[in-house]
């Protein structure tokens, strides 16, 4: 089953592909940039998308890194996984950081990330004086071993 996302294309996006998936079970769609960006080496810069979204209540969208991008050139999403909440109704923009050694560029059109879409429960904080006992209890980082 697919979800519908209302999309809305900016100005600066026209011509541009919408997000999509790039074979039959991939879980995220791949993004293009909607600029020629070039990236420094430790540079952040939030790459403009030329859409808005409207995300239904009770889901996010999660932008993470491509791997092939990660590993040739260290272009990684410093806010990892990025989020995308359902009611932010401006620019998506995805969030870049060059963590390799050399001047990264991007073009117009270019696939930078993917974004996956994600189901969402909201909590609501309900305030106790002690919490139940676990075999756990307050062991952690690293606790059972390597
Ligand atoms: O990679 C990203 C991350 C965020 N956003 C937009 C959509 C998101 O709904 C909004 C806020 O993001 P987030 O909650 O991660 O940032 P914040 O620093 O908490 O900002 P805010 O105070 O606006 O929530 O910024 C993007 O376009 N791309
Ligand atoms: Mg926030």
């Amino acid at each position: 089953m697919k979800i519908k996302l209302e999309i809305k294309r900016l100005p600066h996006g026209a011509n541009l592909p919408f997000p999509s998936y790039a074979s039959e079970g991939a879980a995220g769609m791949d993004v293009v940039s909607a600029e020629d960006v070039i990236l420094q080496p430790m540079q952040r810069y939030p790459v403009k998308t030329g859409f808005a979204v409207a995300i239904p209540n009770g889901y996010e969208i999660q932008v993470r890194a491509r791997s092939g991008l990660a590993l040739k050139h260290g272009i990684a999403c410093p806010n990892a996984p990025g989020t995308i909440d359902s009611d932010y109704r401006g620019e998506v923009k995805i969030l870049l950081i060059n963590l390799g050694n050399e001047a990264f560029e991007i073009k117009r059109g270019d696939r930078i990330a993917q974004l996956i879409l994600a189901s969402v429960t909201q909590a609501v904080f309900c305030e106790v004086t002690d919490l139940d006992d676990t075999q756990r209890g307050h062991n952690g980082f690293g606790s059972t071993g390597i």
